[in-house]
């Protein structure tokens, strides 16, 4: 490394920390970040001389952010030094044994969060404050307060600091990115930065919404007379708080490794992510003795898991369709080793997502890995485009069987009733009871006639027959007959059962219905402007109704033919009268019953409202009519008697 390069080391990774510490939005990964600071820590201890003030390795790592009040800690807060292999660990060792000899060791998981410092007073919780620089930091007090893992009294009296890790859980990060998605909100990178961002928010109700959890790992300022860290902690955690999944007191080398190796082994059933172990010396009395440099307590280290977190490429764009036909984005990323497994697929969740990311074609990104959960991107570095990286284009084709796919922004969905991707689902559906309630097409039957070939499509149920259905295994005479004789039952059916079997998207029992009343064997023929004016029917179902229909028609009329289903009685258009299209409403007593008259008016196309409002064009009253008439009076709701009503018919 040059002097350049070091003074354009210190600026990027000066960079990469105010987006990870006070955006909560890293543009880099940790392995990246920790490759580039230790080049930075070996130039500096070959050239002294040289050590710039602005370094990272000068300062306990956060930048603090405007937007709080800021609170001094009562004693500094550190950062750790970090090793990664076994020859980081000896190394360690032999400097700490240099210092003392006769020390035992606590291990314990580093949790991957955000560190704050807690100050109780006479037993009471009075201060929440942030790591921040080391010595000042934000005051969050309002929002620690939320946080149900931090007791807000504690039986102990003296004054006493109690620092710890905000996290937030695996399970919770996938519940709020999820909620998220659906909001069409940005999504988090990692259970890190959700947990830091969340915990710094100027709306504590946010705060209190995101589960945060509080993991303490030791004390600040404190008159505890405890000579072993581990008895403080056993202390701590007596008072309340939360204790880790797993620690240890080791007396060497091979049991620090053992315990490590058995962390990394079972980090993924943690419900908390970890990025390493750390290792304390046990004993207070050689942690005073040992003291700290300008950053990092010398009786610590971070011993740091395998990354999760890698940066790859982006080479393509893949397509995936449901059972359901939902049409989902998987990115083709170039192989990448993560922890022992070799990544080269990433989800993308959904449509709306690639555009929100803005994710191209040859984009460097991150990918995350951990556990079972399917590798993600959680970020793509804009920052580092070359100009090579096309801009995806959405599908306006199902990849598997080529229909026009239905495109409403986040869902993309091939609606074809024959499309293998999704024919065992629509068959399965067409079958259920709100639909043709055809006993017997369960998804084991269907999934057998399926592969079996007989059925490829739910026209192809009305060619079975027992000698074909024999055929299958398992599949004995009466089984067959019966369910030979239940697809005979469903010819005749409602035309609305008819209609929703079809399993149109957002078109249900109730739309159904209503196309079946307005339109009958027509449906097929309705345009835009006259589907919308049907009741509770909106743009998006039409838009659907409409392309299932252009994808589908063929195999519509077919079903049609062979189901024979009952033409509906079509509700008639109302001629021109005063009534059509008017918001009425009725009160007192007339001579003929409300029904009656509700039912006459509704045949001229009139709306019955039960209640008055300003959008009411008349109310018809007979005698004794109350409040809804002084109400009518007072809007200036045109008032009519029954007279007056049957002059105007
Ligand atoms: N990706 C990026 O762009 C980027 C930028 C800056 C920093 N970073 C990451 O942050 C790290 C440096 O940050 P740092 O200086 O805050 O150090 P650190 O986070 O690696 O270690 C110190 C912190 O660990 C936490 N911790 C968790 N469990 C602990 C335990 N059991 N005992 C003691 N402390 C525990 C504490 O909050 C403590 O302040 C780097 O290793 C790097 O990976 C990444
Ligand atoms: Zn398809």
């Amino acid at each position: 490394m040059t002097n350049k390069e070091y003074i354009n080391a210190i600026e990027k990774l000066n960079l990469y920390s105010v987006h990870y510490y006070v955006l909560d939005d890293p543009i880099t990964t940790d392995e990246v970040y920790d490759k580039l600071y230790h080049e930075v820590l070996e130039y500096e201890e070959k050239n002294p001389n040289e050590l710039l003030a602005s370094s990272p390795t000068q300062r306990v790592g956060d930048v603090i952010s405007t937007g709080f009040e800021k609170a001094s800690h009562l004693s500094r807060m550190w950062s750790l030094e970090d090793i990664f292999d076994n020859e980081g660990l000896q190394k360690w060792l032999t400097k700490t044994y240099k210092l003392d000899s006769n020390i035992t060791f606590y291990c314990e998981p580093k949790f991957d969060g955000a560190s704050l410092n807690l100050i109780y007073e006479n037993g009471v919780l009075i201060q929440g404050i942030t790591r921040g620089d080391g010595e000042v930091g934000e005051l969050i007090t309002q929002n620690v307060k939320t946080i149900k893992s931090i007791p807000l009294t504690i039986a102990h009296k003296s004054r006493i600091e109690i620092r710890g890790e905000i996290v937030i859980f695996k399970d919770e990060f996938e519940k709020i990115n999820e909620s998220r998605l659906k909001a069409g909100e940005a999504l988090f990178a990692n259970p890190r930065n959700a947990a830091a961002g969340s915990l710094r928010q100027l709306d504590s109700s946010i705060t209190a919404a995101r589960n945060l959890v509080f993991l303490p790992y030791s004390v600040g300022e404190n008159t505890l007379e405890y000579k072993l860290l581990h008895d403080i902690m056993d202390y701590i955690y007596s008072l309340g708080f939360r204790k880790p999944p797993k620690r240890e007191v080791c007396k060497d080398m091979q049991e620090i490794e053992s315990i490590y190796k058995q962390m990394v082994d079972e980090r993924d059933s943690y419900p908390m992510m970890l990025d390493g172990m750390v290792v304390k010396v046990d004993e207070i009395a050689s942690q005073i003795d040992m003291g700290y440099t300008v950053k990092v307590p010398r009786f610590s280290v971070a011993y740091k898991f395998p990354a999760v977190e890698k940066i790859t490429r982006v080479k393509k764009i893949v397509l995936q369709v449901g059972r359901t036909g939902a049409v989902t984005p998987v990115a083709q990323v170039e192989p990448t080793d993560i922890d022992g497994v070799i990544v080269e697929r990433a989800t993308l969740h959904n449509f709306d997502e690639i555009d929100r990311k803005d994710i191209r074609i040859n984009d460097k990104v991150i990918i995350l890995r951990s556990g079972d959960v399917i590798p993600k991107i959680v970020k793509v570095l804009t920052h580092e485009r070359s100009g090579n990286e096309e801009v995806y284009k959405r599908p306006t084709e199902c990849p598997v069987c080529n229909s026009e796919l239905l495109d409403e922004g986040v869902l993309l969905k091939c609606q074809n009733l024959e499309c293998e991707a999704r024919v065992v689902n629509s068959i399965i559906y067409f079958a259920s009871k709100p639909c043709l309630n055809i006993d017997g097409l369960g998804i084991k039957i269907v999934e057998a006639l399926f592969t079996s070939g007989l059925v490829k499509s739910v026209v192809d149920l009305f060619d079975l027959s027992l000698e074909k259905l024999l055929e299958l295994e398992g599949f004995k005479e009466k089984k067959s007959q019966n369910l030979l004789d239940a697809i005979q039952n469903a010819k005749g059916c409602e035309y609305w059962r008819f209609i929703n079997a079809l399993g149109i998207e957002h078109i249900g029992e109730v739309a159904s219905k209503t196309l079946s009343e307005n339109f009958g064997f027509d449906f097929i023929n309705a345009t835009k402007e006259q589907i919308v004016e049907c009741e509770g029917i909106g743009e998006e179902m039409a838009e659907s109704l409409l392309e299932f229909i252009r994808v589908n028609i063929e195999t519509i009329l077919k079903l049609q033919d062979l189901l024979e289903p009952k033409e509906p009685i079509k509700r008639e258009e109302a001629k021109e009268n005063p009534f059509k299209d008017k918001i009425v409403v009725l009160t007192g007593t007339m001579s003929k019953s409300r029904g009656e008259i509700k039912e006459g008016l509704e045949s001229l196309g009139a709306k019955v409202s039960s209640s008055v409002s300003k959008k009411t064009d008349f109310l018809i009253y007979g005698e004794d009519a109350g409040s809804k008439y002084d109400k009518a009076l007072n809007l200036g709701v045109k008032c009519l008697n029954e007279e007056d009503m049957n002059n105007l018919f």
